[in-house]
């Protein structure tokens, strides 16, 4: 019964606001294609609209902070249904059969059918609307102009497309459109490797392009970040925060694999990952180590990508479960170890002349512009750079020393700045 796995998926993800790739595969396995993509939805768009939902049964249930667990998922799931373009009546019916206990179904059963008959005499507030934690929302209202907080709330409530970035070292882009024929594909706007992947009906890992390493799944503003780098065939280069190895394996691409590019992580299985992505891609001039950045004392380099551990906030159109493991707590803590990776790469890795690209996908000011007044202060031989973003045909808020990305169709929000050591 697919709500009642949707159900137990969400209890899941209630644990540790997260769902393990696992547990989907298990049901991969039991499920048909159509099946699979309606259990996924239900999850996912449970968890995207939380916020949206839980304003909702406030409003009709008294203590619903006193409710158990078990129920208030049930009525999540199927006030999730009932808020969103499914019949109603299948919506509850197929929902309250979650429930074992009588009592409960007629609980459930009885809530679900108020909500369908109250639910259009409320008048959502903006961050209801787009499902945004009231905290967030009040964070990028008093940090950002009024037109980037709702572009960034409509993205977060939007589904990113899958986006592919091809292997110029293999394919170019019109050939891998072509060989893609079983897929609908259209160039993306703003990064020259760009294919969006629309409604794939069958997982685009397992196509034979895939293994080959005519491709790498990757959304489109990391696709811009190496762009920016722009590092030279022959060049040493450094990529002090690398797995799984998506911008790493578009430095090499750019570099025509000519050059050297010393890849870091400190997590063991995602560095696995970046020698089987270059492997698969026909790289070899990526050497991986387990090191941490802010550590790394080897070598002086011409460039530098510190794509830093960060809030992640950019991603939610991708990973809508990060709007609830994230708050504003943690800003602070990320931009620590962010000073630390930015001040080892100053003080011991670049070369006089040599450029460092910083990026988050995180719109967190501490974590981006703070960092960068931090150093700008701290470093009078830093001289941040002005990037040509309108080059890509990407909308950004300058803060003076880097760029916010505005999200749009498949750009999701992102920072980037670019430091020369004078
Ligand atoms: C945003 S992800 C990098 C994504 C990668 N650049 C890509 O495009 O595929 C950040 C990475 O930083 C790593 N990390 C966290 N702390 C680190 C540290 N002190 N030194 C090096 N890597 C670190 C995490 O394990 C994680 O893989």
């Amino acid at each position: 019964m697919i709500r009642r796995d949707a159900y137990l998926l969400l209890r899941e993800f209630e644990k540790k606001h997260y769902i393990p790739q696992k547990s989907f595969e298990y049901f991969n396995e039991i499920y048909s294609n159509e099946d699979m993509a309606l259990l996924k939805n239900l999850v996912w768009g449970t968890i995207r609209n939380l916020v949206k939902i839980d304003w909702y049964l406030k409003k009709l249930i008294k203590n619903y902070k006193s409710i158990t667990p078990a129920s208030k998922w049930m009525l999540r799931l199927g006030a999730y249904q009932l808020l969103s373009d499914f019949k109603p009546y299948v919506a509850v019916n197929e929902t309250v059969k979650i429930a074992k206990n009588r009592k409960v179904r007629g609980f459930i059963n009885a809530t679900l059918k108020t909500l369908l008959s109250k639910m259009n005499d409320f008048e959502e507030p903006v961050w209801v609307k787009f499902s945004t934690p009231k905290w967030l929302y009040d964070y990028l209202n008093d940090h950002f102009p009024k037109n980037y907080t709702l572009s960034f709330m409509e993205k977060s409530y939007s589904v990113n497309p899958l986006t592919l970035r091809i292997n110029s070292l293999k394919t170019s882009i019109d050939d891998l459109i072509k060989n893609l024929n079983d897929y609908n594909t259209i160039k993306t706007q703003h990064s020259p490797f760009g294919i969006i992947v629309e409604n794939p009906k069958s997982p685009i890992e397992i196509t034979e392009l895939y293994k080959n390493g005519y491709f790498y799944i990757q959304h489109e503003s990391s696709q811009i970040i190496p762009l920016i780098l722009d590092p030279i065939p022959g060049e040493d280069v450094l990529d002090m925060c690398a797995a799984p190895g998506g911008k790493t394996t578009e430095i090499a691409q750019i570099m025509e694999n000519k050059g050297k590019i010393i890849a870091l992580d400190i997590d063991i299985d995602r560095l696995e990952l970046i020698e089987k992505n270059a492997k698969r891609m026909g790289i070899d001039i990526i050497k991986t180590k387990l090191f941490s950045g802010v550590d790394y004392n080897e070598g002086k380099y011409d460039k530098i990508l510190i794509d830093a551990p960060c809030s992640s906030l950019g991603t939610i159109s991708i990973h809508p479960e990060v709007m609830h493991r994230v708050s504003k707590k943690d800003f602070s803590n990320y931009a620590d170890i962010q000073k630390q990776l930015l001040e080892n790469a100053i003080n011991n890795l670049i070369k006089l002349n040599g450029e460092i690209v910083y990026s988050t996908c995180t719109i967190s000011r501490e974590e981006n512009t703070e960092n960068m007044k931090y150093i700008s202060s701290k470093y009078t031989n830093i001289q941040f750079e002005k990037i040509d973003l309108e080059k890509y045909g990407i909308k950004y808020y300058y803060d003076g020393f880097g760029y916010y990305f505005y999200p749009d169709n498949s750009l999701i929000p992102f920072y980037v700045a670019k430091l020369r050591l004078l």
